[in-house]
């Protein structure tokens, strides 16, 4: 038993879902963890499995979006192929401290249409001991960096980039093609204006 001891202390900080025991006293740490990608490369499908293991776990989750995102529904967070987890949509990043209190897990979506003040509320969460699960787009239709997005991305313990599949080739893609006209940054839209696209499609 002994000899497997510093083994477990090792594979608990670094196994990305613990399931927290509520009623030990150890000091609990916080981190960051983010979803990026592409336009439906499955980072809401992602976030929404993560959370919903951190319920199943009893951890008390809190779920939030940007107001601006009101494609699928006003409050949940709706996914490409439907899955859906109820969120509260948030004007300014700094009213999430207010509404975090006592929980253990944070899930923020379309994390790219936030304000530059997401790195630090995230930083600030983590650091009291939360768990923060953060999905968005790492790029925009130009390809150039969303947003507070690589900010998020520098102060995160952990990183997952999921792909979609490209619909021109069937490849990987890790890019959102806009068909639509409008040159600004922001479009909300799904597949009436965007396709994922691999590295060759993107630029035909
Ligand atoms: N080109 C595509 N590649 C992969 N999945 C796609 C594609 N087009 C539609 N989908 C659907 O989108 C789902 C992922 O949706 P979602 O999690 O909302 O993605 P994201 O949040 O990254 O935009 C997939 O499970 C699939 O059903
Ligand atoms: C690439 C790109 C996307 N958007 C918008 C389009 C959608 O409303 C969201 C992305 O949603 P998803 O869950 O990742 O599919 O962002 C935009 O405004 N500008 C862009 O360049
Ligand atoms: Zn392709």
């Amino acid at each position: 038993m002994a000899a497997f001891s510093g083994c477990t202390i090792n594979i608990k900080k670094l196994f990305i879902e613990p399931y927290h025991n509520h009623h030990q006293s150890e000091v609990r740490t916080g981190w960051i963890e983010i979803v990026c990608g592409s336009m439906f490369s499955g980072k809401t499908e992602e976030l929404i499995r993560r959370l919903n293991r951190a319920k199943i776990a009893k951890q008390k989750v809190a779920i939030f979006k940007p107001n601006v995102d009101t494609r699928y529904h006003d409050e949940d967070i709706v996914s490409h192929n439907a899955l859906s987890i109820p969120s509260v949509p948030i004007l300014e990043s700094r009213d999430i401290l207010a509404l975090t209190g006592d929980c253990d897990v944070v899930g923020i979506d379309e994390a790219q249409f936030f304000d530059g003040g997401i790195v630090e509320v995230c930083n600030i969460l983590a650091n009291k001991g939360k768990r923060v699960i953060v999905a968005g787009l790492d790029m925009d239709f130009k390809g150039n960096p969303f947003g507070p997005m690589p900010g998020l991305m520098a102060v995160a313990e952990y990183i997952t980039k999921v792909h979609a599949v490209c619909v021109v080739c069937g490849d990987v893609a890790h890019y959102s093609y806009r068909k639509a006209a409008s040159q600004d940054e922001v479009l909300l839209g799904e597949t009436d204006s965007y396709e994922a696209r691999c590295r060759k499609c993107y630029h035909l």
